[in-house]
C-alpha cells in the first residue's frame, strides 16, 4: 500500500503544509510532521474531512467577513469544476436544474422571499456569468455568489438527498477532473494570471477549492454541527449566506458554462462561423444547449457576421471578377452588399474598404479620361470646365503659385500643367495645326530671295497735298490708261514706272497706319512725308513723324508745293532736322525730294529715291514659295461675301489656294488686282483682293497659305478659339500704375510718353525734364508731343508702341477715352508739369502712391448762356455723359482744352435747385467766379476721392 505524505496532501488542498500539520495532530492522526506520511485509507480520509472542513472554513470565514480577496479563487475553482461537468454530463445540468426546481419548491413552503428570488435568479445565471466569463469583470463580487448558490440548497434539501447528490456529482467531477486535466490547467492558468495581485498567499487555497456541492455538502454539515449549538446563528449565517446570491446569482452560471466546449471549439469555432449555411444550424443547436448559448451564438453571430463580410469579401474578389451584382446576388448579405455601395450611413469603414474594389474598372477608365488638351493657352474657366471643379478653386491654386488671374483670364499650357496635376489631371499639349503650319513655314523658308518691290505709306498734314503727290505718281504709271485700267479703292495700289515699283498703302493717314501696327502688322516699308514748303512742319507732321519713328520705318520727305512762291524749303529742312530729319545735303540721313504736285516737279526724283531706299534695304522675297501677306482691308461685299485686299509679302499668291486668315479660312476663288483685273497669281508686295474667305478678317490680320482645306479650317478654328481667350483676358499695358512692376519684371527699359499739352511752352518744358528723369535702369522717351487735346491717333500711337499719354490742360473726348479703354492705354491728365514729373519719378521708383485721385463724373455740352445780372453767366447745358453733381468741381473746355478749372456755383433744372442731373437732361449750370462760358463749350464735372497709400 502506498503512502501520501502530509505536504502532499497539503499541496492538494492548497493549504500550507504546517497549517495542516497542526490540524492533523490536534485531530490525533498519528503524524509529527509535514514530512510524515499517512497510508491511502487514512489520506482519503483526511481529504473527505480535514481538508473539505478546512475550506469551508474558509470559504464561511470570506464571507462573514466580506472580503474581496478571496473571491476570485472561488470563482477560478468553480469554473474548473463546471466545465469537467457539463463535457461530461450535459444531463447533469438538467438534474441539477431539476434539483434546482426541487430546491425552490421546498424554499417556497420555508424560505423567505429573498430566497424565492435568490433561485429565481440561479436560472438565469448561465448566460449571465457567460456572458461574463471571458471579460472577468465583476470577479471580485462572484464568489459571494459562488458561496451563496449551494446556501439554499443546503438549507433546503433534506439532508440526504444532499449526501446522496454530493456523492453522486462528487465522482463525475472528479473523473471529469481526471478526464480534462489540460483543460483545468489552461484555464487555471488563464485565471491565474489575472487573479495574482488579488490572491497573494491564497492561492494554494483556490487551488484546493472543490467543487460547488462539495463545498455545499462541507457547509451544510457545518451548519448542522453549529445548528445545534447556535440554532439562531447559523440561520443568520445562512440568510447572510443566501443574500449575496440575490444580488448576483452568478456562481451557477459559471458552472454550467461549458468552457470545454468553448475551448474545443475555440480552434474551430471562428471557421464554422464564417460559413454562412451553418449559421442557422448552429443557432439551432445552441438555442436547444441553453440561453447562455444563445448569447454566445450572439457574439457569434457577430462574429459570423463578420465572418460572412469575410466571406463576402472573397467572395467579392470573385465575382468582381465576373461580374459584382451578380455575386452579390448569390450571398446572403446582398443587400448589405448594395448598402455598402449606395448608402453611407455608419458603414464608412466598410465601405472604405470595399468601395475601392467595387468601382476600381470604373476608376480605371475614369483616370484614361483624367487628360485633356490645352493649344497654347486656355481660360482658367475652361480649365476649371475640363477638371470639373469650381472656377475659383482653379483661381486659388494659381494665386498659390503667385499667378493673380480671373476666370476669363488665360494661362500657358505649362502653368495649365501644374494647376491639372493638383487636380489629379493630365495637360496634353494640344499639338495644333497652327504648329503644322509654322512647320510649313520654315520648310517654305531658304528658298531663293529677289527683290521685291517697295511698299509706301504716304503721310503728312491736311491739305499739304498727299492726294495730289499720288496722284502725280499714278499718272506716271506705265499701264496708267490701259484697257479696263479704271483704279479700284482696294487700300493699295501698284505704280510701275521706269525706275521701278512700288506699291503705294493708301490707307487714310496715319491712324490706319499705327492701327494695324498695333496690330502687330508691318506692312510698309518706306514712309512718304509730305510737308508743304508754304507750311512747314504742322502737328499732323509731328504725329506722322513720330509714328514713323515708332514703327522704325525710314521717312523720306517730300517738300511739297515748291511752285508756291511763299515756299520756305530751308525752314521746313530746318524745322525736320530739329525732329531728327536732318537732310543728307546738310549731313544727315534723311532723303529729301523737292516736289510740287500741281507741276508734276520731282515726281520721278522722288520714286528714284524711294527705288533707292528700297535698295539700301535690300527688300527681298522668295516669289516661289507659298504666298504670305497681310490685310489692308477687308469688308463684306455684297455679291462677293468677305473680300480683303492682301498685300502679298513673301511667296506667290495663286488661284485656287487655301489659306488661313485671321481667324478665318478660305479658298482663292478669284483674285482683282488694284485695276479691277481678274489675275490668277500674285507676287511679292503686289496688293490684291481676294475673294473666297470664310469670314471678315482685320486690317494687319496675316495672310497665310496652307496645303489643304483641313488644315486651313483646323488652324482658323484654333485661331478663333485663341482670339476668344484673348480677348476675355486682357493683356496688361503699360501704366504708370505699373511701371515699377514691369521695370522689375525686366520688361521696360523705356517709359515711352505721349505728350499733349495746351500750350507748346509746356510741352517743350515737359520733355526736356522728363527726359532728364531717365536712369539707367530705365528711359523716359517722347514718343510723340503736340498741341491740342488728345486724339485717337494718339491713343492708337500709344497702344502700339506701348506708351502712357500725359496730357496738360487737355482732356479726351468721350470716343478718344471710350478708345483709351479699350486699348487698355493709361490716359492721365494734369494741371501743371511738376506733379507729373512727381508722378513719373514716383512710378519709376514704386513709390506712386496718389493721395487723391480724380473722377471723372459727368460731362455737359454748353448749348446755350444767360446772362444773369449779379448773378454771372448761366450755361444751359445737356448732359451728354454720366451726371453732374451740385457738390462737384469742374472744368470748362473749349475744343478740347481746359481754359478753367472751379466749382460748379448752381445747378438748376428749370427754375429749381437740384442736386444732380443725369444723362440726358437738360439744366442750367454755372460755374463760381468764371462767366467766359461760350455756346460748344464743355463742362467736365469731376470729384476728388482720397486714395488709400498702398504699397503696390
Ligand atoms: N500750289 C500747289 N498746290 C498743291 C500742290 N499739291 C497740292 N496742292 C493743293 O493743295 C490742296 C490739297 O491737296 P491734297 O492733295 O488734297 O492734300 P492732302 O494732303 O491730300 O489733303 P487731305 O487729303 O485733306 O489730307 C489742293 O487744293 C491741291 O490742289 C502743289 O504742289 N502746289
Amino acid at each position: 500500500m502506498s503512502r501520501v505524505r502530509v505536504y502532499e496532501l497539503a499541496k492538494e488542498a492548497g493549504m500550507s503544509s504546517k497549517a495542516l500539520t497542526d490540524k492533523l495532530i490536534e485531530l490525533g492522526y498519528d503524524i509529527k510532521g509535514h514530512s510524515s506520511s499517512v497510508d491511502d485509507d487514512t489520506a482519503e480520509k483526511i481529504r473527505n474531512t480535514v481538508l473539505k472542513s478546512a475550506n469551508t472554513e474558509l470559504v464561511e470565514k470570506r464571507i462573514d467577513s466580506d472580503k474581496e480577496g478571496g473571491t476570485v479563487i472561488r470563482r477560478r475553482a468553480t469554473v474548473i469544476r463546471r466545465r469537467a461537468k457539463v463535457k461530461d454530463e450535459p444531463e447533469q445540468t438538467e438534474q441539477t436544474d431539476a434539483d434546482a426546481e426541487e430546491a425552490e419548491s421546498a424554499e417556497s413552503a420555508e424560505a423567505p422571499p429573498v430566497d424565492e428570488k435568490s433561485v429565481k435568479l440561479d436560472e438565469h445565471r448561465p448566460d449571465v456569468e457567460a456572458a461574463r466569463i471571458d471579460t472577468g469583470a465583476q470577479r471580485k463580487e462572484e464568489p459571494a455568489r459562488v458561496v451563496s448558490s449551494p446556501a439554499p440548497e443546503s438549507v433546503t434539501l433534506p439532508e440526504k438527498e444532499i449526501e446522496a447528490k454530493k456523492k453522486e456529482e462528487v465522482e463525475p467531477e472528479r473523473a471529469a477532473k481526471k478526464v480534462e486535466p489540460e483543460a483545468v490547467e489552461r484555464v487555471e492558468e488563464k485565471k491565474k494570471a489575472q487573479e495574482k495581485t488579488t490572491e497573494d498567499g491564497k492561492e494554494p487555497v483556490a487551488e484546493q477549492a472543490p467543487a460547488v456541492k462539495e463545498v455545499k455538502e462541507v457547509a451544510d454539515k457545518k451548519d448542522r454541527q453549529q445548528k445545534s449549538a447556535q440554532p439562531d446563528e447559523a440561520v443568520k449565517k445562512k440568510k447572510k449566506i443566501k443574500t449575496p446570491p440575490q444580488k448576483k446569482p452568478m456562481a451557477r452560471v459559471v458552472r454550467t458554462i461549458e468552457l470545454p466546449q468553448s475551448e474545443e471549439s475555440g480552434g474551430a469555432a471562428p471557421r464554422p462561423k464564417r460559413k454562412p449555411a451553418k449559421g442557422p444550424q448552429q443557432r439551432r443547436q445552441l438555442d436547444g444547449a441553453g440561453q447562455q448559448e444563445v448569447i454566445v451564438e450572439k457574439e457569434g453571430g457577430r462574429n459570423r457576421k463578420k465572418g460572412k463580410r469575410v466571406g463576402f469579401d472573397d467572395d467579392k474578389e470573385r465575382d468582381t471578377r465576373r461580374g459584382g451584382k451578380k455575386g452579390q446576388k448569390n450571398v446572403k448579405f446582398t443587400h448589405f452588399g448594395q448598402d455598402y455601395q449606395g448608402r453611407d450611413g455608419g458603414k464608412m469603414g466598410r465601405r472604405g474598404r470595399r468601395m475601392p474594389k467595387a468601382v476600381s474598372p470604373p476608376a480605371e477608365m475614369k483616370a484614361s479620361k483624367k487628360r485633356f488638351k490645352v493649344y497654347d493657352t486656355i481660360s482658367v474657366g475652361d480649365l476649371a470646365q475640363n477638371m470639373k471643379v469650381k472656377a475659383s478653386e482653379v483661381i486659388a491654386k494659381l494665386m498659390g503659385l503667385g499667378v493673380m488671374a480671373t476666370i476669363n483670364q488665360p494661362v500657358d499650357t505649362d502653368t495649365a500643367m501644374v494647376i491639372a496635376a493638383d487636380f489629379g489631371y493630365e495637360v496634353e499639349q494640344g499639338v495644333t495645326e497652327e504648329i503644322g503650319m509654322q512647320m510649313l513655314r520654315e520648310a517654305e523658308e531658304g528658298g531663293e530671295q529677289q527683290p521685291r518691290s517697295p511698299v509706301v505709306t504716304v503721310m503728312g498734314h491736311v491739305d499739304h497735298g498727299k492726294t495730289s503727290i499720288l496722284d502725280a505718281i499714278r499718272k506716271t504709271d506705265v499701264a496708267h490708261g490701259e484697257a479696263g485700267g479704271i483704279t479700284q479703292h482696294i487700300g493699295a495700289y501698284r505704280v510701275r514706272s521706269g525706275a521701278g515699283d512700288v506699291t503705294f498703302v493708301d490707307t487714310p493717314g496715319h491712324a490706319a497706319f499705327t492701327e494695324m501696327r498695333s496690330r502687330g502688322a508691318q506692312v510698309t516699308d518706306i514712309v512718304v512725308l509730305v510737308v508743304a514748303a508754304d507750311d512747314g512742319v504742322m502737328d499732323q507732321t509731328r504725329e506722322a513723324i513720330h509714328h514713323a519713328q515708332a514703327a522704325d520705318v525710314p521717312i523720306i520727305v517730300a517738300v511739297n508745293k515748291i511752285d508756291k512762291d511763299n515756299a520756305d524749303i530751308d525752314r521746313v529742312k530746318r524745322e525736320l532736322s530739329e525732329l531728327n530729319l536732318m537732310p543728307e545735303d546738310w549731313g544727315g540721313e534723311t532723303m529729301y525730294c523737292e516736289t510740287s504736285a500741281k507741276k508734276n516737279i520731282g515726281i520721278d526724283s522722288l520714286l528714284e529715291s524711294i527705288q533707292l531706299l528700297a535698295e539700301i534695304l535690300e527688300l527681298r522675297a522668295d516669289k516661289d514659295r507659298k504666298a504670305r501677306g497681310r490685310v489692308i482691308e477687308a469688308q463684306l461685299h455684297k455679291g462677293r461675301g468677305a473680300v480683303a485686299t492682301v498685300l502679298i509679302q513673301d511667296g506667290t499668291l495663286h488661284l485656287g489656294e487655301y489659306f488661313v486668315v485671321g481667324q478665318y479660312s478660305g479658298k482663292v476663288r478669284a483674285m482683282l488686282d488694284d485695276k479691277g483685273q481678274n489675275i490668277d497669281q500674285a507676287g511679292p508686295s503686289i496688293p490684291v483682293e481676294v475673294q473666297g474667305l470664310s469670314g471678315v478678317p482685320s486690317a494687319g490680320d496675316e495672310f497665310i497659305v496652307v496645303t489643304d482645306e483641313k488644315m486651313a479650317r483646323n488652324v482658323a478654328n484654333v485661331r478663333s478659339l485663341k482670339a476668344r481667350e484673348s480677348e476675355l483676358g486682357v493683356k496688361s499695358k503699360i501704366s504708370l500704375d505699373k511701371l515699377f512692376e514691369q521695370m522689375s519684371e525686366g520688361d521696360m527699359k523705356e517709359l515711352r510718353v505721349v505728350l499733349r499739352s495746351d500750350v507748346q511752352g509746356t510741352l517743350e518744358a515737359f520733355a526736356k525734364a522728363a527726359e532728364d528723369l531717365s536712369t539707367k535702369e530705365i528711359k523716359v522717351k517722347i514718343l510723340h508731343e503736340g498741341t491740342g487735346t488728345i486724339t485717337e491717333s494718339d491713343i492708337l500711337l500709344a497702344s502700339a508702341s506701348d506708351a502712357i499719354i500725359i496730357g496738360f490742360n487737355v482732356r479726351p473726348s468721350i470716343k478718344v477715352k471710350e478708345l483709351a479703354t479699350t486699348e487698355q492705354v493709361d490716359v492721365r491728365s494734369y494741371d501743371v508739369i511738376y506733379h507729373a514729373l512727381d508722378d513719373i519719378r514716383k512710378a519709376m521708383v514704386g513709390l506712386l502712391d496718389p493721395t487723391f485721385e480724380e473722377e471723372v463724373i459727368g460731362l455737359a455740352e454748353v448749348r446755350d448762356t444767360f446772362s444773369v445780372p449779379k448773378v454771372g453767366t448761366i450755361a444751359g447745358c445737356a448732359v451728354l455723359d454720366g451726371k453732374i453733381i451740385r457738390s462737384a468741381k469742374v472744368r470748362v473746355l473749349r475744343d478740347g482744352v481746359v481754359i478753367y478749372t472751379g466749382k460748379i456755383e448752381s445747378l438748376r433744372r428749370f427754375k429749381d435747385d437740384v442736386k444732380e442731373v443725369l444723362s440726358g437732361f437738360e439744366c442750367g449750370i454755372s460755374v463760381e467766379k468764371f462767366n467766359d462760358i461760350k455756346v460748344g463749350d464743355n463742362l467736365e464735372a469731376f470729384i476728388v476721392k482720397e486714395i488709400e497709400a498702398t504699397l503696390e
